[in-house]
């Protein structure tokens, strides 16, 4: 107990005594007064008097007694009703308890249920003017509510005109995880176990909240009255942000207590035809440890606000991932899904859980989502082990020899070691001993109570419907999900390398070379994404994985975001130092440029293992970013090419920030080397008597457009040129693409593969644009790059065109041209087949790629996702000639294309 606390709390207890006993002289003379009037009435008048006074305690008492929300409202209505019937708020010894126990709002309750009306007392909790300023004296819940939970709400809120709330506390700095910039509940002592704990101890609080747009409440050791911090606050119906601050299930530091709309969660395609709309979720993340290294990353809003804006100046040990089976860890996911399985849904779902997965209809209204490997059943009493629960065993990483049995008698998957944790539970590898495949199993703990976590519920839900479209070779592939007893499962691409932060954190700053090819991966990543009008918006080093290989993938889709209008609301959401200024000043409109803010600031971080502005704690660096016009400082070590990427990244106006597909053709990504090794199922492989001169580019050029499903077609071309095209950027990518195992062994790094894979085809020159054949040279600074006009972006519906730039934009802001006008570019085999194909498919917009082309930037964007895929499926029925091809005859046509290429 902090002294001051006691200091007050006797003097408190003696001026209420002084006050008690005034008063108990005032209610005898009252008494008196009364007992003489009913004296005097007649019979009837005196039993309607006491009729009255027993109603009235009744009344009084069974209000007391419920503890619901309306309850609670009933009695704060009643005593700003009757203020002089009720007697004053005396503050029993027993209220100083009700910060200090687990039950101390139960123990506040039965102190309304015993003393009436005296539950009214403001207690001398560490936000005095909470009770009192209260706008809606009808909001009960603010009793029991923490401040975090109006921070949150507040911060997140999707509505711009919402106060927000920071506070620079980051209980998580020593993690990584995401800030909460307004819980004073939220912060966690270093030494804090990660092991769940009820709650957190006041005296670890700190205070200090800021409210945005220009408003700064310094609160220590107060707490700003709701009413000032939040004058529109909006009270949620039915308890949505009911916090359960003495529960270790709602603990603040890690529960992300967001304010969030019903109308959200339902429009979640996860949530759609749920009949638990109640249900909300709690992440066992929350229970993290800040110094347990397993937290996935670090100061973002929105998901979960725990964490402090400061920059974790010290790490705590970084998560290891030693798994030395990288091949394992991306299973094929078409397989899977072949599979047909359905998971079933929660048991909760209704009566239908019950029913075989298999006779489910597949409506596109379950919660679940087939899984890799289909589950037999799944029992509503699932016997799990106590073993399983996040609460009991949080804090210790599963060896594989501790693997659990399966998650449910129906799923083949078993729960392996703890992965990591992260806002809303914990990541485990899961295994599958038939298949002998893994998984990473995300497990989120369902309460179907505990409304504060409603929106994580959604912000899951979005990210499995969001995660479930997507498929991409650097983009974590979503498996499927399913729930069983009270825990989801998401099933993902288990990328066994960890993130990048966390590589950082153990190696230290990357090599320019690393940087370009994760950032030209992220890119690519960012750039399909883009292409299917969806943000990320929490780009960071934390939030993209490293396989083994060296591919990038990008994860936790929790903050992102379908743009489906002409603009989306803006939301501080994102990680502080990370985010792009007009997130921070809330600017209009939602767009895909803050996923280039964001990128820059990681290119940055790779650079020098923290992000810009990291010298600033988190309060000063948002306003460091949102409010002047310095730019970051970025490293000399960087090449001037990685200068102005970061630059062109970083530019304050998202209008003029390019496109993460213009970027691609950047030089500082453009030449990249593919530190991964190829990754190809076993049925596009080609037989071992194919040449790796052949397989080189034939193979390539398949595993290019296959992966591509959009404008991440350019990726393969990447991969191509820096195959031996850089005298910088030395080859690294020795593996053989054959192997239809991916099995490690075959990925040596001998010189015969390297000759095979680097062979210096034409295939692999950055410059066969024009059907030359460029010799495999550049590099870093071989090829300059130019930025014919300034890069103007336009917010037309999927958020950002950029227009006007001399070779990508013709015709005025109404125009746009595809900035990567040769997607094919290396791969004439390919562009003479489907430059057709797009330009005929192009249709409305006119023109074939490369050309300027009119129409909504929307729909282009749609068109070419379409012609992707065709092109991709198109390219697959290619490869399979090709494969036959080659299996037959070497000298087929294919062949033959192949060689005369
Ligand atoms: N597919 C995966 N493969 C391997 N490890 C993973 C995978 N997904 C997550 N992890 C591990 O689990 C941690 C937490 O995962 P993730 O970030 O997705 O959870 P989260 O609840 O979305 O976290 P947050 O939103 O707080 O960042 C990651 O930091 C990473 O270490």
């Amino acid at each position: 107990m902090p002294s001051w606390w006691g200091k007050s709390s006797s003097k408190e207890v003696k001026k209420k005594e002084n006050r008690e006993s005034f008063i108990d002289s005032i209610h005898r003379k009252f008494r008196t007064v009364s007992e003489e009037k009913c004296n005097n009435r007649s019979g009837a008048s005196q039993r309607h008097c006491g009729d009255t006074v027993s109603e009235k305690e009744s009344r009084s008492r069974a209000q007391s007694r419920s503890p619901s929300p309306s309850t609670k409202v009933s009695r704060c209505q009643s005593f700003a009703e009757r203020p002089h019937a009720q007697p004053l708020p005396l503050p029993g010894p027993h209220l100083t308890s009700v910060v200090r126990t687990d039950s101390g709002i139960n123990a506040s309750k039965k102190q309304g249920l015993v003393e009436g009306s005296k539950t009214q007392m403001v207690l001398p909790l560490p936000r005095p003017g909470y009770v009192a300023n209260r706008l809606d004296p009808t909001d009960a819940e603010g009793d029991l509510a923490t401040a975090s939970v109006f921070s949150y709400s507040s911060i997140d809120s999707e509505d711009p005109s919402e106060s927000r709330l920071l506070s620079p506390q980051a209980s998580d700095y020593e993690n990584g995880n995401r800030t909460t910039m307004n819980s004073p509940s939220s912060v966690m002592h270093k030494d804090q176990s990660p092991v769940l704990t009820p709650r957190k101890p006041r005296e670890a609080l700190r205070p200090a909240n800021l409210l945005l747009n220009n408003q700064i409440h310094s609160t220590s050791p107060k707490w700003v009255p709701l009413s000032t911090h939040v004058p529109n606050f909006p009270v949620p119906q039915n308890g949505a942000f009911c916090s359960a601050p003495d529960s270790s299930m709602s603990s603040p530091s890690r529960s992300p207590m967001r304010l969030f709309s019903p109308e959200q969660v339902m429009n979640s395609s996860f949530w759609t035809g749920k009949p638990y709309a109640d249900i909300a979720l709690l992440g066992s993340g929350h229970c993290s440890s800040p110094g347990s290294g397993h937290n996935s990353g670090h100061n973002s809003i929105g998901g979960d606000m725990s964490g402090q804006l400061f920059w974790p100046h010290s790490r705590c040990s970084p998560e290891c991932s030693p798994i030395p089976s990288p091949r394992m860890t991306s299973p094929g996911p078409s397989s899977r899904i072949q599979s047909g399985a359905v998971t079933p849904l929660h048991p909760r779902a209704g009566a239908a859980a019950a029913e075989s997965p298999t006779n489910r209809p597949d409506d596109g209204k379950q919660q679940s989502h087939r899984l890799p490997l289909p589950p037999i059943t799944i029992s509503n009493s699932c016997p799990f082990s106590p073993t399983y629960s996040t609460s009991t065993t949080p804090s210790v990483p599963r060896s594989p020899g501790r693997a659990e049995n399966p998650i449910s008698p129906g799923s083949r998957w078993k729960k392996g070691r703890l992965l990591g944790r992260g806002t809303f539970g914990h990541v485990y590898l899961g295994f599958n001993s038939e298949s002998g495949e893994m998984c990473a199993m995300k497990e989120v703990t369902l309460f179907s109570d505990d409304a504060k976590s409603k929106e994580s519920a959604q912000q899951l839900g979005q990210e499995i419907s969001l995660l479930s479209r997507l498929r991409h070779p650097n983009i974590v592939q979503y498996y499927g999900s399913e729930t069983v007893d009270d825990k989801l499962y998401i099933y993902l691409e288990y990328v066994s390398g960890g993130s990048i932060y966390k590589l950082l954190q153990e190696y230290g700053q990357l090599g320019e070379i690393a940087i370009r090819s994760y950032t030209q991966q992220i890119l690519s990543g960012l750039a399909y994404l883009h292409a299917k009008n969806t943000v990320h918006r929490d780009i960071k080093g934390a939030n993209i994985l490293v396989d083994p290989n060296g591919r990038v993938k990008l994860a936790d889709f929790g903050m992102a975001k379908h743009i489906t209008g002409q603009s989306c609301p803006l939301s501080l959401k994102g990680s502080p130092y990370w985010m792009a200024p007009e997130v921070i000043k809330n600017s209009n409109g939602c767009n895909l440029a803050v996923d280039l803010w964001s990128l820059g600031c990681t290119v940055l971080e790779m650079a020098t293992t923290k992000p810009p502005w990291s010298q600033y704690e988190g309060v000063a660096a948002m306003f460091k970013i949102g409010n002047s016009k310095e730019l970051p400082t970025i490293p000399d070590h960087l090449s001037e090419e990685g200068k102005d990427f970061v630059r062109q990244c970083l530019q304050r106006n998202p209008l003029h920030r390019p496109t993460a597909a213009w970027l691609l053709e950047h030089p500082f990504v453009r030449n990249a080397a593919p530190l991964e090794r190829p990754s190809l199922s076993s049925e596009l492989e080609p037989p071992p008597a194919v040449t790796n001169a052949v397989r080189s580019m034939a193979i390539g050029h398949t595993r290019n457009v296959l992966e591509s499903e959009g404008v991440a077609i350019h990726q393969s071309r990447c991969s191509k040129t820096g195959s031996g095209s850089s005298d910088t950027h030395t080859p690294r990518n020795l593996s053989s693409p054959v192997s239809p195992i991916g099995s490690p062994l075959l990925h040596s790094r001998s010189p015969q593969h390297m000759s095979g894979r680097m062979s210096p085809s034409p295939i692999s020159s950055p410059r066969t644009t024009s059907g030359s054949s460029t010799p495999l040279s550049g590099g870093s600074g071989a090829i300059p790059f130019h930025h014919p006009k300034p890069i103007n972006y336009m917010h037309e519906g999927i958020g950002i065109i950029p227009r006007s730039q001399s070779s990508l934009y013709a015709n005025g802001s109404s125009s746009y041209q595809d900035p990567q006008p040769d997607l094919f570019r290396g791969m004439p085999q390919v562009s003479h087949v489907f430059r057709e194909m797009i330009s005929s498919e192009s249709g409305s917009f006119g023109n074939q790629f490369g050309r300027p082309v009119h129409g909504d930037p929307r729909d282009l964007c749609d068109a070419q996702s379409v012609l992707s895929d065709r092109v991709a499926q198109q390219l697959l029925r290619d490869h399979t000639n090709l494969h036959l091809s080659l299996d037959l005859n070497p000298g087929s046509p294919m062949l033959t294309r192949t060689n005369g290429i």
